[in-house]
């Protein structure tokens, strides 16, 4: 390559930076407490001084670098231990909102673990008001719309699932913005089906299944969060990969992928991000989301998850907005939330190219 064409390419990179920085976008695959920014967890410290959490930002990315998956888990709860009061839970929830709204994220589903902190000793009703008034303020400060999944923490066993359940489908307790039921921790260990019946109490109650799945386990575990679980999405899914016949279902069935480049590296369930399976995915015809898991946690956030999707996949700005629809196509909005925000990616791109 010449000198002046690695120019071109920087140039033309900083220009796509840009383009997404300002690109509208729904936000599928993120994680309450994995989403608090250094300045959230520093001023939750200060709150809490007894944490082993550094407060410190360069000792906390240091602190946000992990071995294996198992490190990372050990490293969340020890954010999910600074969450101690209700007020703590609106706090990290309002901002986290600021912080996607900042990224021109127009609506998000945020995925929470109520049982973390119930067992923490948070009343549960007080958990239920404060994510609610987050929600409220959210929207209307930042015009940012957020919706709900809750997550049964898996390793927890079935006392969390019974526990999640519970809190997702009783009527006096379960909060308006709630959406969707979904299953994360680690996967080595703790066998999908185990959890169909909660599962099948959620999908009744009129929620919708959106498991992890295939993050650090084989494909045969993807299978079991369609079959048993009555997957409508997948989290992560990056083992389909091994499967043709899996990825044919995914494709046939418009089963999403909820794709976390950055999160697979970091918690080393890929090795390299050239050796991440998102060509596969779409080359196979999945619909294929873009998403940032835990992005402070990986040093990541959305806009750059979509920068590093575009280079994997050669997008251009057409790729990258259709990459986005995507997301608000693959969402749990209504046909008219969709077509809005469709609407605003397409304007906004077709201004951008005509600029
Ligand atoms: N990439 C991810 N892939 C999978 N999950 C991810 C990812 N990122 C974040 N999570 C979150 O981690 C939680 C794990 C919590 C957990 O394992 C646990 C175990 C025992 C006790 C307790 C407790 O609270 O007492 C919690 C999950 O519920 C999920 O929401
Ligand atoms: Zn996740």
């Amino acid at each position: 390559m010449t000198d002046s064409s690695a120019l071109a390419t920087g140039t033309a990179d900083r220009d796509l930076r840009t383009f997404i920085a300002g690109l509208p976008k729904a936000e599928l695959h993120v994680h309450h407490v994995g989403s608090a920014s250094p300045r959230i967890v520093s001023e939750l410290a200060a709150r809490h001084r007894d944490s082993k959490v550094p407060s410190d930002p360069e000792a906390l990315a240091d602190f946000f670098t992990f071995t294996d998956f198992a490190h990372f888990i050990d490293v969340y709860l020890s954010v999910v231990d600074l969450i101690r009061t209700p007020e703590d839970v609106r706090l990290l929830t309002y901002e986290v909102a600021r912080d996607l709204a900042r990224q021109q994220v127009r609506y998000a589903e945020l995925t929470i673990t109520p049982f973390s902190s119930t067992r923490r000793g948070i009343d549960e009703s007080a958990f239920m008001a404060a994510i609610e008034d987050a929600r409220k303020a959210a929207e209307a400060e930042f015009g940012t719309v957020l919706r709900w999944c809750f997550d049964i923490p898996g390793e927890a066993g079935l006392e969390s699932a019974e526990e999640t359940a519970r809190l997702a489908t009783d009527d006096r307790i379960r909060p308006e913005g709630l959406v969707s039921f979904g299953l994360g921790g680690p996967e080595i260990g703790v066998p999908r089906p185990q959890f169909k019946p909660y599962f099948d109490r959620a999908i009744a109650a009129g929620l919708h299944s959106v498991p992890h799945a295939g993050e650090t386990t084989g494909p045969e575990t993807v299978w079991d969060a369609l079959n048993e679980l009555r997957a409508e999405r997948i989290g992560h899914g990056t083992s389909s990969a091994r499967d043709p016949e899996l990825l044919a279902h995914l494709a046939e069935h418009r089963i999403p992928l909820e794709v976390c480049p950055t999160s697979n590296i970091a918690t080393r369930a890929v090795r390299t991000l050239d050796e991440h399976p998102i060509k596969e995915f779409t080359r196979a015809g999945v619909l294929v989301t873009i998403n940032s898991d835990d992005p402070p946690m990986f040093g990541t956030d959305l806009n750059n998850e979509y920068a590093v999707a575009a280079r994997l996949l050669d997008l251009d700005e057409r790729g990258v907005a259709d990459l986005a629809k995507n997301a608000v196509e693959a969402s749990f909005l209504d046909a008219g939330g969709k077509s809005r925000i469709a609407a605003e990616i397409d304007t906004y791109t077709s201004a951008w190219l005509a600029s």
